[in-house]
């Protein structure tokens, strides 16, 4: 599966250190991640991920070509609350297109958690049964 790995700055720590407690897991996919996250997660995981612009310079819109596409499985976008963001319309890009095509998105750690176990568990095989169906 393919899966996107972002987070706004106050909350990179928190997805760092969820990359890091489910390695196991994230290594048998191929990841992607906006610019500033995926140098981080990388440095800290030795994971390799494959890295867009940084979110306020396209690349949140990167990964949104890719949802578009059909080619994006699962999205974590650890957002900050608290901060505004000068990309703030390609954040809600980002989030629309997940719902538009219903691409698993987790915002937060709590959601994360769950998610990725039930990837884990083969809960979230719809996309590969959707593919064979084609
Ligand atoms: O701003 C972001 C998502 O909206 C994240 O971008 P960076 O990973 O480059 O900091």
């Amino acid at each position: 599966m393919k899966i996107a790995l972002i987070a706004h700055d106050r909350k990179k720590d928190n997805l760092i250190q969820f990359a890091i407690a489910y390695r196991d897991i994230l290594k048998e996919h191929d990841l992607y991640a906006t610019g500033t996250t995926g140098t981080m997660i990388e440095a800290e995981t030795a994971l390799p991920i494959t890295k867009f612009r940084s979110g306020p310079l396209g690349g949140d819109q990167q990964i949104g070509a890719m949802i578009a596409n059909n080619d994006m499985d699962m999205v974590f976008f650890f957002r900050d609350p608290l901060t505004a963001q000068p990309h703030e319309p390609d954040v809600m890009a980002l989030v629309r297109l997940c719902d538009l095509y219903h691409i698993p998105l987790a915002t937060n750690m709590g959601t994360a958690e769950i998610l990725l176990k039930g990837l884990q568990e083969g809960f979230v095989d719809w996309r590969i049964l959707e593919e064979r169906r084609k």
